[in-house]
């Protein structure tokens, strides 16, 4: 277990044992006593939900100084929708979540809910409800009981407690598991018991931190899934932490990068593929060919060519969004991006080839080729061929490259 989740969770304990011998509730995987529960319906919300503003994390080591983890970050989460926070290690979003929760106090900024500013609101009484790459369930109570917990503590009566827990267990796919022993269920099953705790009392808002990390990466992709059809369905607010790019992409409406404390670029998926903003991005998502179409080396006039087509063609299977990006990357783009693992390697067969490059590495994965090409004047393109290809390192082969992603650094 990683060092900060040790530290959130002994707060969690802490402040559950504190409640508990004060009657009151745990932190904040439930509302607090005689706080609303929403019906499970009512997620999502009318208000302007969540709104983060010049917000500053900063801990003081003592001897050995002060990081600032988190260094002025603006953030807005409309109700109902998920936005992920991906990064590399240490970047500051874990701190970022726990400011927004309330167990980290910020150094400056503010965090506001509905409008309402949350300086002086305490953890439980935010009504957010917070889930870990660990679920922390209680192994002595069966899942039912697991997902019961919050509603139990927040007073919600026996019959409608029943059927949230029915409908909540339903929601992450473990209709009929109530019974089930925590202890007898595999790492999924338990994020998905951890989830459907997490989303029992309706929180206003859910923030999730790396839930699946410590899940195998099949398993990770399938949940992944789950968790977004989870989140739209209950129509919840939600704010995940990750460092997995196919995560992020899956499970949010946008994504944000950060990096050394920053928000790099916050988008929907889809646009931020098209327009990372920035190489520091680009590179953060895996793109490794960069041209600069100002140039005049021939990979640059080639990829010139290609976008012209396609900017002057009106090819209906399109559906406009090629000709759209060509047009904009013709028009802004001093520097664009060739897509990692979308050229075709042509062969002899040069037919709708827009650059040349010489093979690096071949493999053959998954019923098809992948080849690693060295494309001069650009970096290194990943690029598939159908079935066993021919070619092999040092090959020089031309790929077709599909204009409709390539992206565009500028704007
Ligand atoms: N309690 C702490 N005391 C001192 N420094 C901390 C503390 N928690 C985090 N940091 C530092 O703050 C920076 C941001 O850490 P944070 O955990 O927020 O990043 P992260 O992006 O979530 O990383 P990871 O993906 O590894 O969890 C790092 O440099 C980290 O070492």
């Amino acid at each position: 277990m990683r060092v900060r989740d040790a530290r959130v969770r002994d707060a969690q304990v802490a402040q559950e044992t504190a409640q508990a011998e004060a009657g009151g509730v745990p932190a904040v995987v439930a509302p607090a006593p005689g706080r609303p529960v929403r019906p499970a319906t009512a997620a999502g919300g009318t208000g302007s939900g969540l709104r983060v503003r010049d917000l500053v994390v900063r801990y003081d080591d003592g001897g050995a100084g002060v990081t600032t983890a988190v260094a002025g970050v603006s953030l807005d989460v409309a109700p109902g929708e998920v936005v992920a926070l991906l990064g590399p290690s240490g970047c500051g979003k874990s701190s970022l979540l726990r400011a927004v929760a309330g167990l980290e106090p910020p150094a400056a900024g503010t965090v506001s809910w509905d409008g309402a500013d949350l300086a002086d609101v305490p953890v439980h009484r935010r009504g957010f409800g917070l889930m870990f790459q660990e679920g922390q369930l209680f192994a002595h109570r069966d899942v039912a009981h697991n997902v019961a917990y919050g509603l139990q503590m927040a007073g919600v009566p026996r019959g409608e407690r029943t059927r949230r827990v029915a409908d909540g267990l339903r929601a992450v796919g473990l209709d009929g598991y109530g019974r089930r022993a925590v202890s007898t269920l595999s790492g999924g099953e338990q994020q998905r018991v951890a989830l459907a705790r997490a989303l029992a009392p309706a929180p206003q808002l859910l923030l999730l931190d790396e839930p699946l990390s410590a899940l195998d990466r099949a398993l990770r992709e399938r949940l992944a899934a789950d968790v977004r059809s989870t989140l739209v369905a209950t129509g919840t607010t939600a704010l995940f932490v990750t460092h997995d790019h196919d995560e992020a992409f899956t499970v949010a409406d946008r994504v944000a990068v950060m990096s050394a404390g920053r928000i790099l670029r916050i988008d929907t998926p889809a646009r931020l593929w098209r327009r990372p903003g920035s190489r520091a991005v680009a590179e953060f998502l895996g793109y490794r060919a960069f041209v600069p179409l100002d140039e005049t080396t021939p990979v640059a006039s080639a990829v010139r060519r290609a976008l012209a087509a396609e900017a002057g063609s009106a090819r209906a299977d399109r559906g406009g969004a090629a000709r759209a990006g060509a047009v904009a990357a013709l028009a802004e783009g001093a520097l664009v991006v060739l897509p990692s693992g979308e050229a075709t390697v042509s062969g002899v067969v040069e037919q709708g080839v827009v650059v040349h490059g010489v093979v690096v590495r071949a493999a053959f994965r998954r019923g098809r080729s992948e080849v690693l090409v060295e494309v001069e004047g650009a970096g290194r393109v990943t690029a598939v061929a159908p079935g066993v290809s021919t070619v092999h390192p040092g090959d020089r082969v031309g790929l077709a490259v599909d204009t409709e992603l390539v992206a565009v650094l500028t704007g």
